[in-house]
């Protein structure tokens, strides 16, 4: 089952397109993480899918229905936005009595529980806590509500280390025993690396890779050899990233069969050798022979 579904789907502020042409079917029941530079177009892609934005071009289905289209496709989705947003005046006890009464499928002991672990004061207003607990509570308002779909821009990023190890697994958790699909944005190859077993690589306003995470890492190689031209590979072998010495080659390619150049040293790449790869080389299948020294 596909959780989201993009076709052609664009969007412009003013002339500047920040998505565009976008192809997307991400599946339910999974951890996809959305990654790419900065303004590559990844929050307007998920505020897309929340029915914050309408799409200048192209369609977008979430959970089945349009995104932001009424009461019932709004339960079904889940978001946390990048600056976290809560009301400034209300206390986090409140936050939790607003989520339970706006929201069908609230689950409240997991709400308290969190909050309680966390340490966060009930009583306390939410204009007064600290920029990473104000997150915490976005978040727990996000797992909560049990959405179908949950999408987090850059979740973790004010958290520090130890309250971003729980949150990843209070949301694998989540997605274990809920079944909640997740699509989240950051920039932290580690944490993506642990949790994600789909990945979406946005640039340029463009995807530029997509696919199941094991998947993606049994068709990728790096291959190291004597300099060579990348033009000279073997069709089936496309080019993602090329770097050159005076005397050698290191090229990155997706294939499905094997690479039966002797010349060439084969390697396997990890996930962040691959988004490095895509994030830095655009223009895929004309890749630079610039020497790299
Ligand atoms: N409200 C807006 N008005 C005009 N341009 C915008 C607006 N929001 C985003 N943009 C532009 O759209 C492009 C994509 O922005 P977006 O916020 O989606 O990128 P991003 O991938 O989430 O970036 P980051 O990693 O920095 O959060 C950028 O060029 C940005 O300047």
């Amino acid at each position: 089952m596909t959780v989201l579904k993009a076709r052609g789907l664009g969007r412009k502020y003013q002339r500047h397109w920040a998505l565009t042409g976008c192809e997307l079917d991400i599946p339910a029941g999974h951890v996809t993480g959305l990654v790419g530079p900065n303004g590559a177009g990844k929050s307007t892609l998920l505020r897309l899918a929340a029915g914050m934005l309408e799409p200048s071009s192209g369609t977008i289905e979430v959970c089945g229905g349009v995104p932001g289209s009424g009461p019932a496709q709004l339960a079904k989705v889940g978001f946390v936005a990048q600056n976290t947003p809560v009301y400034t005046n209300l206390t986090v006890a409140e936050h939790l009595r607003l989520g339970a009464r706006l929201n069908p499928g609230w689950d409240d002991k997991l709400a308290h529980d969190r909050i309680a672990r966390i340490g966060l004061d009930p009583g306390l207003a939410a204009g007064r806590l600290s920029g990473g607990q104000r997150a915490q509570l976005a978040l727990t308002l996000g797992i909560a509500k049990r959405p179908e779909l949950l999408l987090l821009d850059e979740p973790v990023a004010s958290l520090d280390p130890l309250a971003r190890r729980e949150f990843l697994q209070d949301l694998m958790e989540a997605v274990a025993e809920h079944g909640v699909s997740v699509v989240m944005s950051s920039h932290l190859v580690a944490d993506l690396e642990r949790v994600c077993d789909h990945l979406v690589v946005l640039v340029d306003a463009r995807v530029r890779v997509t696919g199941e995470v094991e998947e993606l890492l049994a068709t990728h190689r790096r291959l190291t050899g004597p300099r060579r031209d990348v033009d000279t590979l073997p069709a089936d072998q496309r080019v993602v990233s090329a770097r050159h010495t005076d005397r050698q080659s290191t090229v990155l390619v997706r294939t499905d069969g094997p690479i039966l150049d002797p010349a060439w040293d084969v390697g396997e790449v990890d996930l962040e050798d691959l988004i490095l790869a895509y994030m830095a080389n655009p223009h895929v299948g004309r890749p630079s022979l610039g020497v790299v020294r």
